[in-house]
């Protein structure tokens, strides 16, 4: 039983794919899901995505005053302005408490993770208080800042026969394990889509290798997949994480193949970095998430690696393009009550670390307090 009332929450989620705004509605008392709501993605502009994509690039020496930052997080604030808006719409019956805003990471690296987004804009656009900012305080008392999914995937889990994994193919791939003790364990296990995304979009102008056709038509390189999986990083133990750009000398490493073969390499080093990552006990069945799911040459690709049977969110009655949102959505009610985003297994943090800040807009503080009832922890910005 949870000692907290239940609210609802729209979460936030644009994440390392670049490719737009995942926004979902989700009822909880920040441990049960009580109800899951609708959920929509709103893509980045082709315009807003290469501004992104130019910061992203530039972040490691980029100032937070950079003019062209501050106008590409404007824009993207309106993004998810956009996202609350429309999702509203689409169940006008369930007032929302409270919005859980993830931000577009651009650096996450060297103890430093930066996502980008203004909160308070945000609050003032949607007249909603709103919880942002959830990974420094991990960071800052020693922990990895991600991956931040794993306690809401455990709620997700708790009535599945264990050990069982979530696997999120994002544009970087992370997994939670749910133990046979009930211990949850999560890291990045490498990269997802965003290599591939990259490549495909090199050689063909297309954003992402649609339905695996690039990868499927070609060969794996076995001597430069081997290079690719002696990177340090998958001997280290968990928990790990990692930036967008992590592993992007892989393209210098790909150069010379074909697009066919290039990209059909970069699909066996995203599945066999998740097959083989390091764990302690092998789950019974994985569950997928994410949009790798989408792609074919992704999923024949994990379940010739994969010792059981791989299934997909869906088969649980989960929207797998949704539950990064809802996490965030969840987070936040989480964030509000005071309790832990993260674990020593999970990211690493020496001991269970709440985190989020929240900013009210033109929320009066008062009115804040009565919309959310029992902020009791927060300075209201
Ligand atoms: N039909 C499809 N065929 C192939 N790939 C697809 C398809 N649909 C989606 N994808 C892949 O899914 C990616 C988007 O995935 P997703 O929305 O999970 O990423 P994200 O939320 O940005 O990632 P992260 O988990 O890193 O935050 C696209 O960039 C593309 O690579
Ligand atoms: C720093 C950052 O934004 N990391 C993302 C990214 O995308 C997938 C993977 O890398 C994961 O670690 C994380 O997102 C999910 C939502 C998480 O925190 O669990």
């Amino acid at each position: 039983m949870s000692a907290f009332p239940p609210l609802t929450a729209i979460g936030l989620m644009s994440g390392t794919s670049l490719d737009g705004v995942d926004a979902a509605l989700i009822q909880t008392d920040g441990t049960r899901i009580i109800h899951h709501g609708p959920a929509l993605t709103v893509p980045y502009t082709p315009e807003l995505r290469t501004r992104l994509r130019h910061i992203l690039d530039a972040a490691p020496l980029l100032s937070p005053s950079d003019a062209a930052l501050l106008a590409a997080e404007r824009d993207l604030t309106e993004v998810h302005a956009i996202a609350v808006q429309k999702l509203r719409q689409m169940a006008p019956d369930m007032p929302v408490d409270l919005i859980g805003f993830h931000g577009q990471t651009i650096l996450h690296q060297h103890s430093r993770t930066w996502q980008i987004g203004d909160a308070i804009a945000l609050s003032f656009a949607t007249d909603t208080p709103v919880i942002h900012d959830f990974r420094t305080a991990d960071v800052q008392a020693g922990g990895e800042g991600a991956p931040l999914a794993p306690l809401y995937h455990a709620a997700l889990l708790h009535d599945q026969p264990r050990p069982v994994a979530i696997l999120n193919i994002g544009g970087v791939a992370n997994l939670t394990l749910l133990t046979s003790e009930g211990d949850i364990l999560a890291c990045d296990t490498g990269p997802g889509n965003a290599l591939l995304d990259d490549w495909t979009f090199r050689h063909t102008g297309i954003p992402y290798d649609k339905d695996g056709q690039l990868a499927r038509s070609g060969k794996v390189c076995e001597p430069i997949l081997q290079h690719l999986l002696a990177h340090p990083f998958f001997s280290k133990p968990a928990p790990k994480s990692l930036d967008r750009l992590s592993f992007h000398t892989a393209l210098q490493d790909i150069a010379t193949l074909s697009p066919a073969d290039g990209a059909a390499t970069l699909v066996a080093f995203t599945a066999e970095t998740i097959a083989h990552t390091p764990l302690p006990e092998q789950p019974q069945a994985w569950f997928v998430c994410g949009g790798g799911r989408h792609n074919p040459a992704i999923m024949e690709a994990l379940a010739q690696r994969l010792p059981h049977q791989v299934f997909l969110a869906e088969d649980l009655g989960w929207n797998g393009d949704a539950l990064e949102a809802e996490c965030f959505g969840f987070l936040a009610i989480r964030s509000l009550y005071g309790l832990p985003l993260s674990l020593p297994s999970t990211t690493g943090v020496p001991v269970p670390q709440k985190g989020g800040r929240l900013s009210c807009g033109n929320i009066t503080p008062w009115k804040a307090k009565a919309v959310l009832n029992r902020n009791l922890q927060y300075n209201i910005v």
